[in-house]
């Protein structure tokens, strides 16, 4: 019988190895593993081993160069005993092995394969010390911890720790599993003393807990954003859904960006504007809605959108209906309506609509407004007004660029978006007060936008776009045309209003005023009932104007304190009012014109002119006197130059005059001093048309005898005693008019100018034209009736 002690293997272990090189990691001592060997002669070689004793060396290549040789093992390496061999279907072999010893190679003894070796095994050294047993426990306690903090350390080493005894092979076996290099595998491989072996494992443990704790920080980072993020995400899914059932508009910005979508898409623009809104929309996506930059791009797309962009729709009214509308809103004015209604035709005849400017002319109050209002009425279009009276800033025209801080676009572009059509009627009050300064001129960006040549492709510059201004129809106000740039001028339609006589303010206010005023005041119609005589007596006493604005004012004064008498039971609702002179003047106080008009040349050296100025026609009286002393002539109140020179023109043809006429000696003239005045000296006055006034009020003095009385004039005179045209002369008619003159001397040139002044407006004076300064002087010092060559009664 065979001898049956066992024997333990590690007795059985040849000196001599086949050995398989190993791509993969080392192999450590005390471990079962599977092994794949595909190479047909480490086949061939673990065939030969297995049907030998069963043993293999197994060593690590150096580098994983193939055709390997023997250079490229380590020379450690561990011996195996083969459990198991499973032959592969593609020639291969699974071969399961059982680690059980380190060894050296002492010397290689087949270089060919299958490669054979002479091996001295190596036993661990040094694996009882007190240290050991220390460094034992100390790896142990780390890798629980590590085996805590990952679930796969821990299985593996359930399986494999349990039978370990040895200290070495604990070492071994934490090697085997940790995730390190296959060099440093390696050196603990070839490590015999077990201390050292397992104090370079245990710095490995270290790493491993550094990585795992590195590692284990990133994630719950990363779990962290996750779930912020999440959490954010969820809460603001529920916000819209709450908003959403609420009825709340979503997100601001989106909630804009789609609504501008919606609006621009709708527009569909083409080219550069296109492009540039576009631009401005992507740009608008992806900007952050806290930025400042954000608020500037949202509100000049915010701009865009609002403004009209569509082409607009033929016009549609009818020149009867038109006609009606002017004629009911407004008294009289019949000139003007016609040159509107003309227009109007004009109009619709052409059925051009493009470049129309209106300018109207006229002192305050006569009612430019509102016929601008009413056109716009007629028209069926919306009106926009604004002044530019003063103003000094192009920009205000033209808008800001963008890049300035709370940049706006002009009052163009601000209009339109007011009115949203690009066919409104535009109203600019007050075009001959603009001003200019070194923030540019105004008025050539007014022209800019008056201008058809050019306001087809107007640009505003915060806008920064083409924009057609064309369709819009220009009305204009001014008080007079003399500081009108003249291109302005030139471009438009110029309807003048003169300013109203006293008829025509009655009929004005009995149909106008007096209900509007008591419909703002609270009153009702029949409460208060106004007779011809108190509303004259308001238009003479407080209101002398051309227009009808003080008197609108005085009216409102008035009713003002009718509501505060009622609201203070002073009077009851029921109570008519009668306003007499009595209770006009207890309300607006005494008069401040006289009845007689104030004004009077009734003593030597005085004349009464005619006046034309931006608040209307005036009348004028012109003073002298002759004090005793050195020769002279001096003039005061407030005289340009052109009146200066017109009354030393005057002087001097006078002086001539009355020494040939012998009305004085050339002796009286060196021993007196002339004085010519015009009151109101706080006013300027300027213009040549007192020339004849200034001559005749010296004339009287020297003769020392009053003019006739009623009597006004107006003219130019010239060195020669010719007498010259002058302007306005129907607004100075109105005001002679209003101050009970009954003759004018008019320059026969001015004859023509007749024509224009209404019936009513000359009924009862009677205009006296002349040439010639000798012709003022017969009808000035006439008394009685005089024949006028021209009368109209
Ligand atoms: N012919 C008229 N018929 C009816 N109301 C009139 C007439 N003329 C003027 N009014 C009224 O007089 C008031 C003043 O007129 P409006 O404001 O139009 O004057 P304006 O010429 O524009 O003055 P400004 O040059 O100061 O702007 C308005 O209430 C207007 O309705």
């Amino acid at each position: 019988m065979a001898d049956q002690t066992i024997v333990p293997i590690e007795q059985l272990l040849p000196n001599k190895l086949f050995l398989i090189p190993l791509m993969g990691r080392p192999i450590f001592p005390g471990i079962f593993t599977p092994v794949m060997v595909n190479n047909q002669d480490d086949v061939k070689m673990v065939e030969e081993a297995y049907a030998g004793d069963g043993f293999l060396g197994i060593c690590m290549l150096e580098t994983e160069n193939d055709p390997h040789g023997v250079s490229d093992l380590y020379k450690v390496g561990t011996v195996a005993r083969i459990i198991k061999k499973i032959n592969l279907p593609d020639g291969g072999l699974n071969v399961f092995i059982s680690t059980l010893k380190r060894f050296k190679v002492r010397k290689i003894v087949s270089e060919r394969s299958p490669l054979l070796a002479i091996v001295d095994y190596l036993d661990d050294t040094e694996d009882d010390t007190f240290e050991v047993k220390a460094l034992t426990r100390a790896l142990i306690g780390e890798m629980k911890e590590i085996s805590e903090n990952n679930p796969l350390f821990s299985e593996e080493m359930r399986l494999n720790m349990i039978n370990i005894d040895h200290p070495g092979k604990i070492a071994d076996f934490i090697a085997s599993i940790l995730n390190i290099e296959k060099q440093d595998q390696q050196r603990i491989l070839e490590m015999q003393n077990v201390r050292q072996r397992m104090e370079q494992v245990l710095v490995f443990i270290k790493k491993e807990q550094e990585l795992l704790r590195v590692q284990k920080k990133i994630q719950s980072e990363i779990n962290n954003r996750i779930e912020k993020t999440q959490r954010d995400y969820f809460l603001r899914e529920e916000l819209k859904a709450i908003k959403e059932e609420l009825g709340m508009t979503t997100d601001a910005k989106s909630s804009d960006y789609q609504k501008f979508k919606e609006k621009i898409e709708a527009f569909d623009f083409q080219g550069e504007i296109k492009e540039a809104v576009d631009a401005e929309m992507e740009k608008f996506a992806l900007m952050d809605s806290n930025s400042g930059e954000y608020i500037v791009t949202r509100n000049y797309l915010e701009t865009i959108v609002n403004l009209p962009w569509k082409d607009p729709d033929p016009e549609s009214w009818d020149l009867k209906e038109a006609r009606g509308i002017l004629d009911g809103d407004h008294y009289g004015l019949e000139d003007v309506k016609k040159r509107i209604i003309e227009y109007l035709a004009v109009r619709k005849l052409r059925r051009d609509t493009k470049g129309s400017i209106i300018l109207l002319v006229g002192p305050p109050g006569v009612g430019k407004t509102s016929v601008g209002k009413s056109i716009a009425r007629a028209m069926n279009k919306p009106f926009f007004r604004f002044s530019v009276g003063g103003m000094r800033d192009e920009a205000e025209i033209k808008g800001h660029r963008r890049t300035y801080i709370g940049a706006m676009p002009g009052k163009i572009i601000q209009g339109l978006k007011i009115v949203k059509t690009k066919s409104p009627v535009f109203m600019i009050d007050e075009v001959d007060k603009m001003g200019s300064s070194y923030q540019g001129d105004p008025s050539s960006a007014l022209l800019e936008v008056l201008d058809p040549e050019q306001n087809v492709s107007f640009r505003d510059h915060y806008l920064d776009l083409p924009y057609d201004l064309s369709n819009i129809l220009f009305i204009l106000t001014a008080n007079t045309l003399d500081s009108i740039p003249g291109p302005l001028m030139d471009r438009a339609e110029v309807i003048q209003l003169s300013g109203y006589i006293d008829t025509e303010k009655l009929e004005i206010a009995k149909k106008y005023l007096v209900p509007r005023s008591l419909e703002k005041n609270g009153l009702k119609k029949n409460q208060v009932k106004y007779s011809n005589d108190s509303l004259l007596f308001i238009a003479n006493g407080y209101a002398r104007e051309a227009g009808v604005r003080n008197f609108e004012k005085n009216l409102d004064k008035i009713h003002r304190k009718f509501a505060t008498e009622i609201v203070f039971g002073e009077k009851t609702e029921k109570d008519k009012f009668a306003p007499d002179q009595e209770l006009i003047e207890k309300f607006l106080g005494k008069p401040i014109f006289r009845e007689d008009g104030g004004k009077k040349a009734d003593i030597p050296g005085t004349a009464m002119g005619l006046a034309w100025t931006s608040m209307g026609g005036d009348t004028l009286i012109i003073e002298a006197i002759a004090n005793a002393g050195k020769e002279g002539f001096s003039l005061t109140g407030q005289m340009g130059d052109v009146m200066k020179e017109s009354a030393s023109i005057a002087w001097s043809w006078m002086k001539r005059y009355a020494i040939a006429e012998e009305i004085v000696t050339p002796e009286w003239y060196e021993k007196h001093l002339v004085h010519l005045h015009i009151p109101e000296g706080a006013t300027p006055k300027d213009g040549p048309s007192a020339g004849i006034t200034m001559a005749i009020a010296l004339l009287s003095l020297l003769k020392d005898k009053p003019l006739r009385s009623s009597l006004a004039m107006t003219g130019e005179l010239s060195l020669t005693g010719q007498v010259l045209p002058i302007g306005g002369l129907k607004e100075k008619t109105i005001a002679a008019r209003r101050n009970g003159i009954k003759d004018i001397i008019i320059p026969h040139q001015n004859i023509r100018d007749l024509d224009d002044i209404p019936e009513h407006i000359r009924k009862g004076i009677s205009f006296h034209p002349v040439q010639r300064m000798e012709e003022v002087i017969d009808i000035a010092f006439s008394r009685g009736k005089i024949q006028p060559k021209l009368k109209d009664e």
